[in-house]
């Protein structure tokens, strides 16, 4: 673990899940994982299918998507688990009016840093708890802003040739100790994929928050 990453891990907040409830976490996420062990949840892990994920809707703006992406997330895995509180989450860095996923190549995410250097952006995580035992759940969304400086070719380089960006949405690791990143307002662990703090909340409010969640036909 690198230093940046030692500070964004330090100190987490954590709550107890409603219901003493098992909970699991819907996403294949190693960034996620390591958030919640490091605040001291337990919990087991069940990813959601990739399809799930697949195809952004033009007209959706970047916290309407990760919500959905959220919530399709957690839909996937409901059916597979007893009583338990689902855990679904899903990033998007958005700058310039694009809405950045994770890269699906090396020049795709160069293609990414050269649109996000020197500009301020930002980064949405969706976030949906599903009870399973009572079919109640919440969908919240939050965002952090960012200013990427203007970094030379050279760095961005050696950024690319490190491969760090590889499963990363906007093709940068916030966790990754790179200086030329900073948060300007918000959570820094929403960035990497899970806004601790917010689900400390929305855990402890769930029973005020949660709505009754009806599954469609075409999301099973
Ligand atoms: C912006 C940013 C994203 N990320 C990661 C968090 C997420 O893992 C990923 C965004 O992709 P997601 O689609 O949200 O999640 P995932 O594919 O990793 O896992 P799953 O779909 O199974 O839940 O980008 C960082 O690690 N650091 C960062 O600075």
């Amino acid at each position: 673990m690198s230093g940046m990453e030692g500070a964004i891990f330090d100190g987490l907040p954590r709550a107890d899940i409603p219901g003493g409830l098992p909970l699991v976490l819907a996403s294949g996420s190693p960034r996620r994982a390591l958030l919640l062990e490091a605040a001291g949840y337990a919990f087991s892990v069940c990813p959601a299918h990739a399809d799930v994920e697949c195809g952004i809707c033009s007209r959706e703006t970047p916290p309407e998507l990760v919500a959905r992406l959220a919530y399709r997330k957690a839909a996937d895995v409901v059916p597979k688990c007893d009583d338990a509180m689902v855990l679904a989450a899903d990033t998007v860095a958005s700058c310039h009016g694009q809405i950045l996923g994770k890269p699906e190549n090396r020049k795709h995410a160069e293609e990414m840093l050269r649109l996000l250097r020197g500009r301020p952006h930002s980064v949405y995580t969706g976030v949906c708890l599903w009870n399973t035992a009572t079919g109640r759940g919440v969908v919240d969304v939050s965002r952090t802003q960012l200013t990427m400086q203007e970094v030379s070719d050279q760095q961005l380089d050696e950024y690319l040739d490190s491969r760090l960006w590889e499963g990363k949405a906007g093709a940068f690791g916030y966790q990754d100790g790179v200086d030329w990143l900073q948060v300007t307002e918000g959570s820094e662990t929403n960035v990497v994929g899970l806004p601790m703090e917010r689900l400390q909340e929305l855990l402890q409010q769930f029973d005020d928050l949660a709505m009754v969640v009806v599954r469609s036909a075409n999301e099973t």
